[in-house]
């Protein structure tokens, strides 16, 4: 599974390397039919991890953000699940929040995955039998852990995606800090310890988290649904997954709901 995670890294790395040439000219923005933006950095970030998958695994099928517009495609069994291009907002606004997202799927559970960040070449990886590492732009591979929440806890939240449970969770934990930035980023910092907790109650897709998924679960963390605490499952209806809440340590799941005022988990 490792040489395959290298080779997720490599491929990651050529669609971010395809996203980078649209990043100082117009990148030819249309609206999707859910309003959100499609560039043409999407388009070729999309293409070049399917020619690539295609080209070393082609007995996987791939499901991609990209190449689901028509939306009929139910996906079981083993797979590759891919956001070629997630925070695509902050792609436009070059906040560097932006990344390649490679994630393999296995009965509904994310096995192994790739987070790669184009503007500042940061990698990330980890898989069920892999430690999850960050990856610099120099190739220095460092064992990435969560941690247990620090005092006051560190909350991380989507800058473009942030709904009421957000506002009650930071209400909640007044001496909180909360960092705010784009794309599955933010499952990174929980990942490798700099966060303790990030709240999604804005929707997000399968794609989205299958990647940051296994990245986290390798790194000890948690990703589980929210307010009911469950695991987050894949091949869903739609993609669509429920809101979520990200964990160091799980128990910190059930310190938060009982502040928030959520029932505690039965
Ligand atoms: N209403 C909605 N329904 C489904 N997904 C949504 C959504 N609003 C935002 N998202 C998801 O949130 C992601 C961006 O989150 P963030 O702002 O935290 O980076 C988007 O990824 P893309 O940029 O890949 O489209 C998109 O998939
Ligand atoms: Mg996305």
């Amino acid at each position: 599974m490792e040489h395959t995670l290298n080779q997720l890294l490599d491929i990651s790395k050529l669609a971010g390397a395809e996203i980078l040439k649209f990043y100082d000219q117009d990148p030819g923005t249309v609206l999707k039919d859910d309003a959100s933006p499609l560039t043409l950095a999407d388009l070729a970030a999309h293409r070049t991890i399917c020619d690539e998958l295609m080209r070393l695994f082609p007995e996987i099928p791939i499901c991609s953000e990209e190449g689901m517009e028509n939306g009929e495609l139910e996906m079981s069994g083993r797979y590759w699940l891919v956001d070629p291009l997630d925070g695509t907002k902050e792609f436009l606004k070059k906040t560097g929040s932006f990344t390649v997202n490679i994630a393999l799927i296995e009965n509904g559970l994310p096995i192994c995955g790739v987070i790669y960040a184009p503007a500042t070449g940061i990698g990330y990886l980890g898989g069920k039998d892999v430690e999850a590492c960050r990856i610099e732009p120099d190739g220095t591979r460092t064992k990435i852990q969560s941690s247990a929440p620090a005092e006051p806890p560190r909350f991380v939240a989507s800058r473009d995606h942030a709904g009421p449970e957000v506002k009650r969770l930071l209400a909640a934990f007044p001496t909180s800090q909360s960092l705010s930035i784009g794309s599955s980023l933010k499952f990174c910092l929980v990942a490798e310890g700099s966060a303790d907790a990030y709240l999604r109650d804005v929707p997000t897709m399968e794609w989205d988290t299958g990647a940051a998924h296994a990245i986290l679960h390798a790194a000890g963390g948690h990703l589980l649904t929210w307010p009911d605490l469950k695991p987050l499952t894949y091949g869903k209806a739609d993609f669509r997954n429920p809101s979520l809440i990200t964990l160091g340590t799980e128990s910190f799941a059930q310190t938060i709901a009982t502040a928030v005022g959520e029932s505690p988990k039965v």
